[in-house]
């Protein structure tokens, strides 16, 4: 037996309480119920005379439900809606139709519980890498010196120890996105946004991320964070993730949802995971989803 297992996940799976406890405790940590949601476009003409569509389907039919704890890639085409699920969880875009919960709750704004982070750092260029990651502890009201000692804590555990001082001209990209990391967790949100997080990095240094963000999730345990991330990489949502979402454009929807269930933890030794067959054979399984879902045709975006 070598513990690595695809299966399909359900809703249930995730929402059915135990029936002998008045408080269910395994409620999800997000939801998405029957989520439709459609964006205005600006009026246009086309060169022959005819209306351009006047909004977009950005996700149709989307029901989810990821629990506390799970590490969920979404993968799909540009444009099927992953970073609009992405906002709405921050409460950035709410749903025309449909119900989102975080918690339980509605999203509120701004939404202290969530991290958000990006494929390119977004780090301020009068802002000291130190002085970056105290930012989301100044817009919860920490003090000087709590925060300062907590951004310098978060640099060491990303390994910049050496680096508080410096400004984002003075470090490689790698730098920049380990000072995100850091900015991102600094507040210890219960939620973590990932937005192609290592998309802009080369080979060797995604690697050394993936594995230095997986070494810090994995060591936390039962108390793991929730994290949303996406990426065009399935080879990284496979070694990443505890579960695989596929996402399908025109409009915006759910194509398959697949538990990855590769041992943790997995952060040291990452490398070597890649050139098992077991891993192989998951992520040929979900390559052939993904083309096929690429290469069905649309079912149309557009509203006229
Ligand atoms: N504020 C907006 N106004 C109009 N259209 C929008 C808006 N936000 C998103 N869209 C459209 O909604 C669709 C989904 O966009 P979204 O950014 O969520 O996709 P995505 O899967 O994250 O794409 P990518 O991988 O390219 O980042 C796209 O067609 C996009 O153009």
């Amino acid at each position: 037996m070598t513990g690595i297992s695809m299966g399909r996940a359900t809703t249930l799976d995730y929402i059915e309480a135990p029936a002998d406890t008045a408080a269910p405790t395994d409620d999800p940590k997000v939801s998405f119920t029957d989520i439709r949601q459609v964006f205005a476009l600006p009026k246009q003409s086309k060169k022959d005379g005819s209306a351009s569509p006047s909004a977009v389907v950005a996700l149709d039919n989307v029901n989810l439900q990821i629990p506390e704890g799970q590490f969920v890639a979404l993968v799909g085409a540009s444009g099927c809606g992953k970073t609009t699920l992405m906002n709405m969880i921050a409460g950035l875009v709410k749903p025309t139709r449909g119900t989102v919960k975080v918690s339980g709750q509605p999203p509120k704004l701004p939404n202290l519980d969530v991290g958000y982070m990006f494929a390119r750092d977004a780090l301020l260029p009068w802002r000291s890498a130190r002085r970056s990651v105290e930012l989301p502890l100044e817009v919860r009201g920490w003090d000087k010196k709590r925060r300062r000692e907590r951004a310098d804590e978060m640099l060491d555990m990303v390994g910049l120890a050496d680096k508080h001082t410096q400004y984002r001209n003075q470090l490689s990209q790698g730098m920049r996105q380990r000072v995100a990391l850091a900015r991102t967790l600094a507040a210890d949100p219960s939620i973590l946004l990932m937005d192609e997080p290592f998309a802009a990095l080369d080979a060797r240094t995604k690697l050394t991320l993936q594995a230095e963000f997986l070494r810090i999730w994995e060591a936390e345990g039962d108390k793991r964070k929730t994290v949303i991330f996406v990426t065009h990489d399935l080879d990284e949502a496979v070694l990443m993730a505890d579960r695989v979402v596929i996402m399908l454009p025109r409009p915006g929807r759910i194509a398959e949802d697949l538990i990855v269930d590769l041992p943790r933890p997995r952060a040291d030794h990452l490398g070597d995971v890649k050139f098992t067959p077991e891993f192989q054979e998951i992520t040929q399984g979900l390559f052939d989803r993904l083309e096929g879902a690429i290469s069905a045709p649309g079912a149309g975006a557009e509203v006229k």
